[in-house]
């Protein structure tokens, strides 16, 4: 059964929607990261696509995310995705706002505040240090800053633009101090992971550097090198 309790550094791999994280493959990625958590004592947690999440978070005992979540409760909502169903199919929370998958200000706020009732952890995506800010006014367990011209580059975030994480990160310690700042884009290595946790963050968000690694275990060894106790 998947975990429901997230500790920090974080490592969250998104599987977006790519092929090769999904279906058994995405139940094999889960579980390579659920191995190295394991030996190593490190949070590592996935966001697989929606029609696997259920499917993942049964067979593994990591942290699974839902990438994405709609605004609406329970009822005629054809084609949208509920917390009360991503809940239901195990996870311990969900991504909003990814920049591959935007939405409205007041639609993070319901989600943000519904998520709450329902005991889901929260991860909204952001774009630039001032949308963080206002992101973390709502209130959500973590805001993940990716700038997405970086996204899918391997060149991480931490290195090219460190300015804009340190920048997130003060304004959210001055906004709202309960909110964890992840980064995101470009991140591939464990100089990167160790880069973003200098600039302040709790851990990072990221998808190519694993989901598209000939080797997952040695892509992900390599990741959380820094964070190893
Ligand atoms: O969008 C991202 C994670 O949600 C970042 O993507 P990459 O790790 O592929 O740059």
């Amino acid at each position: 059964m998947a975990a429901t309790k997230i500790e920090y550094p974080l490592i969250l791999i998104n599987f977006k929607a790519y092929a090769e994280a999904s279906g058994k493959k995405g139940l094999q990625l889960a579980k390579v990261a659920e191995k190295l958590s394991k030996e190593y004592g490190v949070t590592i947690a996935v966001a697989p696509q929606l029609t696997d999440l259920m499917f993942i978070a049964q067979q593994v005992d990591i942290p699974v995310f839902s990438q994405h979540v709609d605004d609406v409760s329970p009822g005629s909502h054809t084609g949208h995705v509920t917390l009360e169903a991503v809940k239901d199919a195990g996870a311990i929370g969900t991504m909003v706002n990814h920049s591959e998958r935007r939405v409205r200000a007041d639609q993070i706020d319901v989600v943000v505040k519904r998520a709450r009732q329902l005991n889901l952890v929260t991860v909204v995506c952001t774009n630039t240090p001032e949308v963080t800010a206002a992101m973390a006014a709502l209130g959500p367990d973590m805001v993940a800053i990716e700038p997405p011209e970086l996204i899918g580059t391997g060149i991480p975030v931490s290195k090219a633009k460190p300015e804009v994480v340190t920048s997130s990160v003060d304004l959210v310690k001055k906004i709202n101090p309960n909110v964890k700042v992840l980064c995101g884009a470009g991140i591939t290595t464990g100089d990167d992971v160790a880069a973003a946790l200098r600039l302040g963050t709790v851990g990072v968000l990221l998808a190519s550097g694993v989901v598209k690694a000939k080797d997952w275990e040695k892509a992900i060894l390599d990741l959380i090198r820094p964070i190893l106790k």
